[in-house]
């Protein structure tokens, strides 16, 4: 694959090594990559761990056509009024952040900025993620190709209307966590049926690879691969009646409301901090 951008990755913890080491993995020249991080120690390990030239985050910015910001979404607004003197006019802007939107992003950047927002998630840590992208009203076409060209390198792509982020973010971006936890529980569940831990383990991390593989390869409807394990009157049948009673489902369906919203209230949490920052700012003046 050639590469033809500097990447500046800006903070650089889970998801930001993610993308990190997916780049590096697909083949990208670490010459090309640089990162920031806030953390001195972990400045020190990226250098020893990958190789890559850690800057600071106006140095790193000012160096990039393509600059990520991976830092948390409350720590977003800081970022940018770091950064937004060094963005040049071709220089891309992608937000891997939760909630933050792409108009909040424009408004601190030079007027006319490209900006994407990206929805990634951390099983691109085994190239299997799962990243939705959108433009901001100044991405072109061939920025969200840029975008889609550096997160296929670990999983799929897809692009959608910024109006869909905050589902997306509780689907897939957080989604991860829902399956570890029901692998938890049925881990947990193997050793209160009596089997040694790692036994109990092995068998439900293999299901639950298993189970993916068979929904991705078929094709089927969940409901349809349901049915075809459960046999009349038998153990399934017996199981999904008790988690029908304790209302997992809608357990699922609250918890992934509460998601979309924490991602809406991260946006208005941002929105606010700028508000008072501008009225701060302005009654110093
Ligand atoms: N962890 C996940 O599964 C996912 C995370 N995200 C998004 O990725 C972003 C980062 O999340 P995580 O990596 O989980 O958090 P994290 O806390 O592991 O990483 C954030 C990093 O940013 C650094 N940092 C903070 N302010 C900085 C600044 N001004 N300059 C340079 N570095 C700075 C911190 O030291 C830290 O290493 C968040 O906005 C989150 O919404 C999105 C999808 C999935
Ligand atoms: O928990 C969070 O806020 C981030 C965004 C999606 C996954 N992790």
């Amino acid at each position: 694959m050639t590469q033809h951008w500097q990447l500046a990755i800006l903070g650089a913890g889970v998801m930001g090594e993610t993308v990190l080491s997916g780049l590096l993995r697909a083949g990208w020249d670490a010459g090309k990559i640089t990162v920031t991080d806030r953390r001195p120690e972990r400045q020190l390990e990226l250098q020893q761990k990958y190789g890559v030239v850690v800057l600071d985050n106006a140095e790193a910015a000012a160096a990039a056509d393509t600059v990520i910001l991976v830092v948390k979404p409350q720590d977003m607004n800081d970022l940018l009024t770091e950064i937004a003197g060094a963005i040049r006019p071709e220089t891309l802007v992608v937000s891997l952040a939760a909630g933050v939107d792409t108009a909040a992003m424009e408004s601190q950047l030079p007027s006319g900025t490209p900006v994407v927002r990206v929805m990634p998630n951390t099983p691109a840590q085994v190239d299997e993620g799962m990243a939705a992208i959108s433009p901001g009203s100044h991405a072109q076409a061939e920025h969200l190709d840029r975008v889609s060209d550096i997160l296929s390198a670990t999983g799929r792509v897809i692009t959608l209307p910024e109006r869909y982020q905050d589902a997306v973010t509780a689907i897939s971006g957080t989604g991860p966590a829902y399956l570890f936890f029901v692998v938890e529980a049925m881990i947990e569940a193997g050793v209160h049926l009596g089997l040694p831990r790692d036994t109990s383990t092995e068998l439900v991390v293999q299901t639950m690879l298993g189970s993916a593989k068979l929904l991705r390869e078929t094709g089927e409807h969940p409901t349809v691969l349901r049915e075809r394990v459960t046999s009349p009157g038998g153990t399934t049948a017996a199981a999904v009646r008790q988690l029908e009673e304790h209302r997992v489902r809608a357990a699922f369906m609250v918890a992934m409301e509460a998601a979309r919203d924490r991602s809406r209230a991260l946006a208005e949490a941002a929105r606010l901090d700028r508000e008072r920052r501008q009225a701060a700012s302005e009654a110093d003046r």
